[in-house]
């Protein structure tokens, strides 16, 4: 048996959704750089789940679909109250909530496709509410309801705040949805798409998903990026700081990538967000400091920044809580996952690698009392 650790350059299944050939991102054939200018986050939901781009009829009705399961069941509500409120991690909340639902949904284990369809529109419907709820509750506010007129960027942003999004917020935010939402075989997807091919159903396959994003290395170097730009503070102090890690042969969150190796794509995007946010909000320290730190890693280590590291600042600057930041990543690949799951259930097969045993030889069982 040869071991490929981490699974480097294993090609695990097919796909009809995302590709990365050459750094080049594609969503259904489509170049990200063009959705990112182009594509609202409803129409990439529904490219990634129908690998069409929807005509006006199709959009509007997966529009209005989803503006009409964005409730939650009120149990789901309520348990937020049941928490350690004050010390949850939203990841740890989120994962908690997804599952939850599924033991309100009475279709949760109906695997026909109609019914899985259904529950795809739903959670993806449901888990904006879960992570604005979940930020309001926490600090004593109450959820602010969702509204059918806006757009899935604004209305996220409002059932946050309690306001409308300005138009340049709401351009913002849903570019960082399309840029999010799905890429690949990255191990959140990989997570969600081992969990369904026991043929378990999709509830536990985006727990699973959301499990696997929360760690630092994956989803979760975003709010690391913003507590290390945090913790430099100032343009002058960001040399000593990276140098300080490299030396210390420490990770510098935001940086590197598994498949990427002359950078990622999407990160351009952002950087260019992150410029135009800041400046418009007087935070321009962040996109400096940001700015210095690519400069310093790319120089010394030769690694690119990847989607987290603007990503950081780009959510800074519209006020959202760095905590959060996963959680929104989490709500835009849930459209990825979602049609990863139902491309899995489509043409399934257990998924079942095996590992090299290097442990002890043969041995014999010894009763307790001679040990
Ligand atoms: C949405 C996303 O998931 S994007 C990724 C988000 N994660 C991060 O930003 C965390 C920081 N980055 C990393 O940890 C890695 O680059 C990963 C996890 C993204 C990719 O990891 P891998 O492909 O397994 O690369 P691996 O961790 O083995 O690193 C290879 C070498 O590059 C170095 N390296 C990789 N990333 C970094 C980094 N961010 N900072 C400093 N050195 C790094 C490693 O230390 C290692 O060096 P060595 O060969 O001298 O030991
Ligand atoms: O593909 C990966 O390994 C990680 C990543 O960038 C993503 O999930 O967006």
């Amino acid at each position: 048996m040869s071991v490929t650790k981490g699974l480097e350059g294993i090609v695990a299944t097919t796909s009809s959704i995302s590709s990365i050939i050459d750094d080049t991102l594609t969503y259904v054939g489509y170049d990200i750089d063009d959705l990112a200018e182009n594509a609202t986050f409803e129409e990439v939901i529904y490219l990634l789940w129908h690998r069409s781009l929807p005509n006006s009829g199709e959009l509007e009705l997966l529009t209005k679909q989803l503006a009409e399961n964005a409730s939650l069941p009120k149990e789901v509500l309520d348990h937020f109250k049941m928490y350690p409120i004050e010390k949850v991690h939203p990841m740890a909340a989120l994962r908690t909530a997804i599952s939850l639902l599924g033991l309100y949904d009475e279709q949760a284990d109906d695997m026909s496709e109609d019914a899985n369809y259904r529950k795809a529109i739903r959670l993806q419907a449901q888990i904006p509410t879960i992570v604005t709820a979940f930020a309001r509750v926490r600090k004593g506010l109450e959820p602010v309801a969702p509204r059918t007129d806006l757009s899935f960027a604004a209305n996220f942003l409002y059932m946050l705040s309690g306001k409308e999004p300005t138009a340049i917020e709401e351009e913002a935010f849903n570019k960082a949805l399309v840029l999010h939402a799905d890429h690949e075989l990255n191990a959140s997807t990989f997570t969600a798409r081992v969990a369904v091919a026991t043929l378990s159903d999709i509830y536990s396959g985006l727990t699973a998903a959301i499990s696997a994003l929360k760690g630092p290395l994956h989803g979760g170097a975003n709010e690391a990026v913003m507590k290390m730009l945090t913790e430099i503070g100032t343009v002058e102090n960001a040399d000593s700081y990276i140098n300080g890690k490299l030396e210390n042969k420490e990770k510098i969150m935001g940086f590197g990538h598994r498949v990427y190796r002359n950078g990622d794509p999407r990160a351009k995007h952002l950087k260019e967000m992150s410029k135009k946010l800041t400046e418009l909000t007087g935070q321009s320290k962040y996109y400096d400091m940001s700015v210095k730190i690519e400069d310093l890693v790319t120089s010394q280590k030769n690694l690119p920044p990847n989607v987290d590291f603007y990503s950081a600042s780009v959510y800074h600057s519209l006020g959202i809580d760095h905590d959060l930041f996963t959680p929104i990543f989490a709500v835009s690949r849930t459209s990825g996952w979602l049609a990863h799951i139902l491309e899995q259930y489509e043409n399934n097969r257990l998924i079942r690698p095996r590992a090299e045993y290097i442990g002890p030889g043969m041995q014999k069982y010894v009763p307790v009392e001679k040990r």
